[in-house]
């Protein structure tokens, strides 16, 4: 926690909307715009200040009528909204066009995490790599242990086996802060550090559950937290929600992704109330 408290900071009293920075999400082909939905939620709730969908199903609906303030998109002008970070991946599919935006992000100067679909097509085209490789802003990346052994060309069986080694080899290979999710994510930095989340339960073994880690981590990245911090706190608060909720009653069996969202918020404001 230590790491993380130069960044706990109050909200400035004349602070704006725009103060709060733009997060974007770049996902939700047919039928799994809910997985977009549940990281734009996400990224609401942990204090972004506007928050832009991007939607690949040319069918998606226009609004989120359970979330209303996000803002849905087609992928061109989630592209030119003003965003300070953007998360492709949930639910993107890996069609052509998927690859095309998944191109098209890589080439913006923001703060960019990769998670789901984004992360396979990225296993599969060397050329993406370079280009991630090649990006000046920070890349983040937020593997399951079967999109880790994609992206290391092994078995998810050799993934499990040494999960430091799995997380700190994505790292350095893609230049890019990597958390290995899973029971105990391993937050490995490009640099060689590497730290285990000890929040968590399996409560949060359940479909979803990914897509708000991944609004949680690009909410941060937008408010301005470096990469390292933003990863750490964002994984760390997510299982911190997710035992609060198990403490009520609320799981772990039949826990769903969407409610831990309210216990982040919560736990959030305290973090931030104690300075810590
Ligand atoms: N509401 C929506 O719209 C939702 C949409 N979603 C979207 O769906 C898309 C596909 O994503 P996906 O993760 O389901 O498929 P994929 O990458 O093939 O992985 C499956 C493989 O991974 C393995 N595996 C996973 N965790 C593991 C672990 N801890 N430890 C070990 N193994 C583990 C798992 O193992 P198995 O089940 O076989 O044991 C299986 O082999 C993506 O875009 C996502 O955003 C979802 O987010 C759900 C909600
Ligand atoms: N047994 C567990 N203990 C702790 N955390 C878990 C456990 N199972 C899953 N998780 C967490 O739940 C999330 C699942 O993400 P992911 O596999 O991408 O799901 P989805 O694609 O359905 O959103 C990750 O943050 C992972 O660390």
């Amino acid at each position: 926690m230590d790491l993380l408290l130069d960044h706990l900071r109050p909200r400035a009293r004349n602070s704006h909307k725009g103060s709060n920075g733009g997060a974007g999400i770049l996902g939700g082909a047919a039928s799994m715009v809910g997985a977009a939905f549940l990281a734009g939620r996400a990224a609401l709730r942990l204090g972004s200040g506007r928050v832009y969908l991007g939607l690949l199903d040319g069918q998606a609906p226009a609004i989120d009528p359970l979330q209303p303030e996000l803002m849905l998109r087609q992928p061109e002008s989630l592209l030119a909204a003003p965003l300070t970070a953007l998360a492709c991946g949930p639910g993107m599919g890996s069609g052509d066009d998927a690859r095309e935006w998944l191109r098209r992000a890589c080439s913006l100067p923001l703060p960019l995490l990769l998670d789901a679909d984004a992360l396979n097509l990225l296993a599969g085209e060397s050329g993406l790599r370079q280009e991630v490789l090649a990006r000046a802003a920070p890349t983040l990346l937020s593997p399951h242990p079967s999109e880790a052994a994609r992206l290391l060309d092994c078995s998810t069986a050799c993934v499990q086996d040494d999960r430091p080694r799995a997380a700190r080899e994505l790292a350095a290979r893609y230049g890019a802060v990597t958390v290995l999710k899973g029971c105990g994510s391993i937050v490995a930095a490009p640099g060689g550090e590497w730290f285990v989340n000890t929040s968590g339960n399996p409560g949060l073994a359940t479909a979803g559950t990914g897509d708000v880690l991944s609004g949680f981590i690009v909410a941060l990245l937008a408010q301005g937290w470096p990469a390292l911090e933003a990863m750490l706190a964002a994984v760390h608060l997510h299982g911190v929600a997710a035992d609060e909720r198990v403490a009520a009653g609320s799981g772990p069996i039949g826990l769903t992704a969407g409610e831990i969202i309210d216990s982040a918020r919560a736990a959030f404001n305290r973090w931030v109330a104690r300075g810590r």
